[in-house]
């Protein structure tokens, strides 16, 4: 399922492979997407399960969260969560036009313990179930990061593994003072297979990266603000509510059509050649120049 293109590697993900791993779980572990009133009652009809945002994130405009909970299991992902997951993605590519930013957290304290173990144990423990598992979270992980949305995962408590993973790929991270990162797949017997080495490669760089990894090693707040793993960290005196906050309030406040062009700007600059990246921003430019965000800015700057 590994396709040699002439210029990038791709994983393939089939629909079957998501429907395989849909029915493992239980029915109080889940992925949801939190959505401003107007976009929540206009993607209803979608695969993904929907709700209204929590109270912390309802005043910051245009936002969404998703919402990860598998209380059992410090947030694990079963297999029914991964497909969820896929299918919030799927609802921001086609329904998200009036969003800017995208908040993924975990429930009650934690952020998430990688894969459920126990699902892993009884359903995908072959290298078949193993390689099923890859492809779906490397496509979906992929699509979260190519979102053009502003995508910041707050990490309160454990991320382990493929929760370690999956912090990586969101552009930002903020860490609550209790979070604890930590890339334990070489405690596991395996390399990390949700697409996060190469993604942590790119924020940490390589050193940093083969210690994380070969040596398993703890990531405290601090050492995770010191090597660029984090964006912010919180403190007791200012929860990470308030820092998401504080960290979204500039980006939200602006025009999504802005962010939305700013993001695919900067993450095509990230992930193709140089002369591919003038193109899309000489396109991102022609949409946003004239448009209804730039003709209020030109109508605000008074002509001396
Ligand atoms: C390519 C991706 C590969 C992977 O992600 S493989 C999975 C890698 N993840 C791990 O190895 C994490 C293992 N868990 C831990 O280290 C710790 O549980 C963790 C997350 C730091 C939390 O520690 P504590 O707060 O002390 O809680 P605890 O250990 O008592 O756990 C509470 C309950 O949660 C369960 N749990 C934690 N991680 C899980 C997981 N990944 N899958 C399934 N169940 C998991 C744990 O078994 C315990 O259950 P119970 O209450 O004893 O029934």
């Amino acid at each position: 399922m590994l396709r040699r293109g002439c210029r990038r590697l791709s994983v393939l993900c089939r629909p079957q492979d998501i429907e395989h791993l849909r029915p493992l779980g239980g029915s109080d572990d889940y992925v949801k997407l939190h959505l401003p009133g107007n976009l929540a009652t206009s993607s209803a009809h979608t695969h993904a399960c929907i709700g209204a945002l929590p109270s912390w994130a309802s005043a910051l405009p245009h936002t969404a969260v998703i919402e990860i909970r598998n209380a059992p299991a410090r947030n694990a992902l079963s297999g029914k969560m991964m497909a969820e997951l896929a299918d919030v993605v799927t609802t921001l590519e086609s329904h998200g036009n009036a969003l800017s930013a995208v908040v993924l957290r975990g429930a009650d304290g934690h952020f998430c313990a990688g894969a459920d173990i126990r699902v892993a144990k009884a359903h995908l423990s072959s290298p078949e179930g193993g390689a099923l598992m890859s492809r779906v979270m490397t496509s979906t992980l992929t699509r979260l990061r190519q979102l053009p949305l502003i995508s910041v995962a707050i990490v309160e408590g454990a991320a382990m593994g493929g929760g370690a993973e999956l912090t990586t790929s969101c552009d930002f991270r903020l860490l609550a003072h209790n979070a604890r990162l930590q890339f334990v797949h070489a405690n596991m017997g395996v390399s990390p297979g949700w697409g996060g080495a190469a993604r942590l490669v790119k924020l940490v760089g390589r050193q940093h990266a083969l210690r994380l990894l070969a040596r398993t090693e703890k990531v405290s707040p601090v050492h995770a603000l010191a090597i660029g793993l984090a964006d912010e960290v919180s403190t007791p005196e200012v929860d990470v509510e308030a820092t998401a906050h504080r960290f979204l309030e500039p980006i939200c406040s602006k025009h999504p059509h802005v962010i939305r062009g700013l993001k695919r700007v900067v993450g095509h600059a990230d992930d193709i050649v140089l002369d591919q990246m003038r193109g899309e921003e000489y396109a991102v430019f022609q949409e946003l120049w004239g448009g209804p965000a730039n003709l209020e800015a030109l109508a605000r700057h008074r002509t001396k």
